[in-house]
């Protein structure tokens, strides 16, 4: 619209138009729905039995432990009072002496002389000297009758048994010893060290809130909320605290190491969080009585009893506070990475130890380091090798070449099903369950799995089968979990990097490192594993299982325990009929490498050229060993040697016309074959 400056207003009709404007935040006739937050009745510990057990085995646990200590001191103790006891015996004659000639009175009687000087009455001296007489007069009276009944009682004990002379003589070097002691010098030493930890005062938390650089916080300081009272949580304070707006938890967990020094406590003992349930200002801060790499670790509740299912999430380990952190294996392949001498072995591990407990599953364990850490699980295992020489990675190759066969029938399977039986296309608990259907979860555990990946000869081909199977493999229950001290593209290829859905990094030292198995962009996010330290084993960030990555502590579970726990899944195992492949000695059903050459079968069924799907029928047909390839198999089984399927012009023979679809071509597949040859020669 255009206004002419030339032509009048009309005020009045302009204004008549208006309405009277309504206020947009009335108060008077809102009311805002109240929330209470009741604080729980019983203290933590006594609210789950868990928690309860914690706690009653510490303090049995202290009780021994103060017991064990004092107990092999005795004789320690004993010179102790020994050599004390002339001092001891000392002081008693000396207050002796004080109290029957009545030391104080004298004094007494001095002072009053002095105080006075010449203008004392003879008569108030006299009274003074009087009493005192009469009072040393009685006190020595009193001596004298002691001193008797003293000797009566040494006499008597004289002639008594020997033990009750060496009881009475002990008791008296024993009692004079104890008087005769230092306070700076106690005669048991402590059996434990308690380290007073200062209450956490809002003042506290609010000050080093103010001193960790964060603008938000530093501009409106008065805005920092408190929606509940600090309190014991565990071994340590919980704060909660509403943030400034504006300012996000996220942005206080990023400065964890600034608000450790703000709080003038150790890093281990600081642990931010968020409450994204509420809104990301609010804060969960956790401060511990001590370092979390200090504290006692549970044992894992698995150990002694107790079945997985590995749809179900199962005991992996506890979070700062001590709360359980499980896992959740199903739909899941997993990275986990560290420097050496984190606990990646130990955690991977103990994966595969929940996968022993669930009886459907199947493990393969594939211990690449070659040192026998995967040795407990041999009596499961449906496959296991230890070591990377040729053979072990033969061996290796050919295994995953029977996996990606299996994928692709579990894949076919799962098409043939009705949709109410798959509704989300893939595998489920239930279908799991039935033997017939061949679907049970495939657990594969890869220690130092970079050996495999930096093979020369297999390692490409290795590669792009590991990376199909972590792309597709979980939907049909096949897990791939891999551990590597070398987070970085070689080590960990980009493709599994960023397709695993489990990421479990303990201590990294590069942001690269992290971010290589915790995903891009978790560094920048504040989830950093390069803040632990090196004492911090077995400790790391957890993501992928819940919204938020969390730091958690793996159970300990060594060798011993785990044969133990691996005894009674293959008895449950053998009960259930559910041992298969290694476990039943069948070592060698994998042909070590395989027997026919892909490339020259491959070459044997083109013409000219074709397209993958037409190559794996006529593949099927050319040997049993390809039955239930796909498309997807056939260009897996290309790509390491440098082929890589083009749109290729081909008549379709079932409908007589021409289409564009991925396929190669037969100069391409002799190229890859004297570029193969030409390489072993060398
Ligand atoms: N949850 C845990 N709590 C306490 N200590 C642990 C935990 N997990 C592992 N450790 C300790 O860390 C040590 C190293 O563990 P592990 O062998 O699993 O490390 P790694 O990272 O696989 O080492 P490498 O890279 O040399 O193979 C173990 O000897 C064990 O004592």
């Amino acid at each position: 619209m255009t206004i002419d400056p030339d032509t009048p207003v009309d005020w009045d009709a302009e204004l008549a138009d208006l309405v009277e404007p309504t206020p947009v935040d009335t108060a008077g006739d809102y009311s805002a729905p109240k929330h209470a937050d009741r604080q729980p009745i019983l203290p933590k510990w006594l609210r789950s039995t868990e928690a309860f057990k914690a706690q009653m085995r510490w303090a049995a646990e202290n009780a021994a432990h103060r017991a064990g200590y004092h107990a092999v001191r005795l004789p320690l103790y004993a010179t102790r009072l020994i050599a004390r006891s002339p001092r001891g015996l000392g002081r008693v004659l000396r207050g002796w002496l004080a109290w029957m000639l009545d030391w104080d009175g004298r004094q007494v009687v001095r002072s009053a002389v002095a105080v006075s000087g010449d203008g004392m009455a003879r008569s108030q001296y006299v009274t003074l000297a009087d009493e005192r007489g009469r009072r040393v007069g009685a006190r020595l009276r009193a001596s004298g009758l002691g001193v008797l009944v003293a000797g009566a009682g040494g006499v008597a004990v004289l002639a008594s048994p020997a033990w009750v002379q060496l009881l009475t003589a002990g008791l008296a070097v024993a009692s004079l010893g104890a008087v005769g002691g230092r306070p700076d010098a106690p005669l048991a030493s402590s059996a434990v060290v308690t380290s007073r930890v200062a209450r956490l005062h809002s003042e506290t938390v609010q000050q080093a809130l103010l001193s960790i650089g964060i603008a938000g916080i530093n501009r409106a300081p008065k805005s920092i909320g408190w929606p509940a009272p600090i309190q014991r949580d565990g071994a340590g304070w919980r704060a909660e605290v509403d943030l400034p707006p504006g300012v996000t938890a996220g942005d206080v967990i990023e400065r964890r190491e600034a608000l450790a020094s703000a709080l003038s406590r150790p890093l281990g003992c600081v642990w931010p969080e968020g409450a994204p349930s509420v809104h990301p200002g609010r804060l969960v801060l956790w401060v511990g009585d001590r370092e979390m790499s200090k504290s006692p670790n549970p044992p894992w509740p698995l150990a002694k009893a107790g079945r997985v299912n590995l749809f179900e999430p199962f005991a992996f380990g506890t979070d700062p506070r001590g709360r359980a952190a499980p896992v959740t294996l199903m739909y899941a392949s997993a990275a986990i990475g560290s420097i050496p001498r984190m606990g990646k072995t130990f955690s991977l591990r103990l994966l595969l130890l929940a996968a022993c407990l669930d009886l459907r599953a199947q493990v393969w364990a594939f211990d690449l380091k070659g040192t026998g850490d995967f040795r407990p699980l041999q009596p499961v295992a449906h496959r296991y090798r230890a070591g990377d020489d040729g053979e072990d990675i033969e061996y290796a190759l050919a295994a995953l070449s029977e996996l990606h066969t299996e994928m692709g029938r579990r894949t076919r399977v799962l098409r043939g099903l009705p949709s109410d039986l798959v509704p989300e296309s893939k595998v489920t608990d239930q279908l799991a369950d039935n033997t017939q259907l061949g679907l049970c979860p495939v657990v594969v555990g890869v220690d130092e799995c970079q050996r495999w990946f930096e093979h020369p000869e297999h390692g490409e081909a290795i590669q792009a089968i590991c990376e199909d199977l972590v792309r597709r493999g979980p939907a049909v229950g096949i897990m791939m979990l891999f551990a590597t001290q070398r987070p970085d593209a070689k080590s960990l290829p980009p493709v599994i990097s960023s397709n695993v859905v489990l990421r479990y990094a303990m201590k990294v030292m590069t942001h690269t490192a992290n971010d290589m198995i915790l995903g891009s962009g978790a560094s920048s996010s504040g989830i950093k594993a390069h803040q632990f330290a090196r004492s911090d084993r077995g400790i790391g960030y957890l993501a992928g299982e819940g919204d938020d990555p969390q730091i958690v502590r793996t159970h300990y579970v060594d060798a011993v325990v785990a044969e133990q726990v691996v005894t009674r899944a293959r008895a449950a195992r053998e009960a259930a009929g559910t041992l298969s492949g290694y476990a039943l000695g069948v070592e060698q059903d994998v042909q070590a490498g395989p027997s026919h050459d892909v490339l020259a079968d491959v070459l044997s069924v083109i013409a000219d050229k074709a397209w993958l799907e037409s190559i794996a029928e006529r593949l099927a047909e050319l040997r049993p060993a390809y039955e239930g390839w796909d498309k997807t198999n056939v260009s897996a089984a290309l790509r390491p040697y440098g082929i890589v399927p083009a749109q290729t012009w081909l008549t379709d023979s079932a409908t007589g016309k021409g289409a564009n679809r991925y396929g190669v071509t037969a100069e391409a597949i002799r190229r890859a074959i004297a570029e193969r040859d030409g390489k072993r020669r060398k």
